[in-house]
């Protein structure tokens, strides 16, 4: 049984669109992040899940429990910790009496442990604290009764780098003792250190499903490259290569002496996103007289905006055609 499951899971707010059509399972014990710009479906998809609302259309199942079930999903939110984008306190109430109140109801196993990662000053009134401290508090309270599955809504915003950095080192630790986590999130950098699969939400639609390490091998490798000498306007113009730049161009022309100046070392920069096998690249960087060669990651930023234009040029395919059709 999925730890979540969601069909065609619809949420609309009167004429606007909340989410659309979603389906996906979340498996026991995987890191599944949820991704998507502002407005895309996110915390309506989260407060679905968590019973706040009722699906216009659809299903869902949260540890086995229906969402639409009150007394089925109560049974089931005792094994889940929900961490929510702001979360709302009594201001006038200190962190720690919050802190006991919320244990004498849902238990109470871990909080000692949590709070030498989480740290927010327990004995002045909620109403004080910084963002910081409030989503430390609010995370403190998440796991606290040690839950199967966590659901939240950007975890770590507010929280400083080097808390942030503790926190995912924390949700590593406790993936490996076979906690589930569905979470959303705008930072690729943290999906990528902690996720095995990923959803990527727009306009309300799943648009994307895979695996971090299938959207990285898509996104291919970024090379950069430093050759002897200058290049031809056709250099590196092989299968596989785009968004090439040049820089530095040693010339070869006669009477532009700037770059060369005698200079045998003139060298010249290539940078490029290559998607294709290393071979080719490897034949053809060997016509040249590397002084340097990097070849890396492309960063999951430029996946995602790939994609997303990807995804903008259909539409605007779709339209064109649906225009033409009239
Ligand atoms: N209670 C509500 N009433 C009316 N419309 C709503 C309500 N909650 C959300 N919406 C709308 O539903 C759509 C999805 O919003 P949602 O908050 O789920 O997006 P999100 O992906 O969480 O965005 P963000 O990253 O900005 O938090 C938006 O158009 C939003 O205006």
């Amino acid at each position: 049984m999925p730890a979540i499951n969601t069909d065609d899971l619809t949420k609309s707010y009167g004429d606007v669109r909340g989410i659309e059509d979603l389906s996906f399972d979340v498996e026991e014990g995987e890191v599944f992040g949820f991704l998507g710009p502002n407005g895309a479906g996110k915390t309506t998809t989260i407060r679905t899940l968590m019973g706040f609302q009722s699906p216009t259309s659809g299903s869902a199942t949260v540890l086995g429990a229906d969402v639409t079930d009150v007394d089925a999903l109560r049974e089931a939110r005792s094994r889940v910790g929900y961490l929510p984008s702001e979360p709302g306190f009594d201001e006038r109430v200190t962190g720690r009496r919050l802190l006991e109140y919320h244990g004498a109801l849902r238990g109470d196993s871990r909080s000692d442990e949590l709070l030498e990662l989480f740290d927010p000053p327990l004995d002045r009134p909620v109403g004080d604290y910084s963002r910081g401290n409030r989503q430390m508090l609010a995370i403190v309270m998440a796991f606290m009764h040690d839950p199967d599955l966590l659901i939240m809504d950007e975890p770590t915003s507010g929280l400083d780098p080097l808390k942030q950095e503790t926190f995912l080192e924390f949700v590593r630790a406790e993936r490996e003792r076979g906690t589930t986590f569905f979470f959303s999130s705008h930072v690729l950098s943290e999906v990528r250190k902690v996720c095995d699969r990923v959803g990527i939400i727009r306009e309300g639609r799943l648009v994307e499903l895979s695996t971090v390490e299938s959207l990285l091998s898509r996104s291919g490798k970024r090379v950069r490259t430093t050759v002897t000498g200058g290049l031809e306007d056709g250099a590196f113009e092989i299968p596989g290569v785009h968004d090439r730049t040049i820089s530095g161009r040693a010339s070869t022309r006669e009477g532009s002496r700037e770059s060369t100046r005698g200079d045998e070392r003139a060298s010249t920069t290539v940078s490029f996103t290559y998607t294709g096998a290393y071979d080719p690249l490897l034949d053809h960087l060997r016509q040249f007289d590397l002084q340097d060669l990097s070849i890396e990651e492309a960063p999951l930023e430029d996946v995602f905006m790939r994609f997303y234009d990807a995804e903008a040029d259909e539409a605007v395919e779709r339209v064109e055609g649906e225009t033409e059709d009239v």
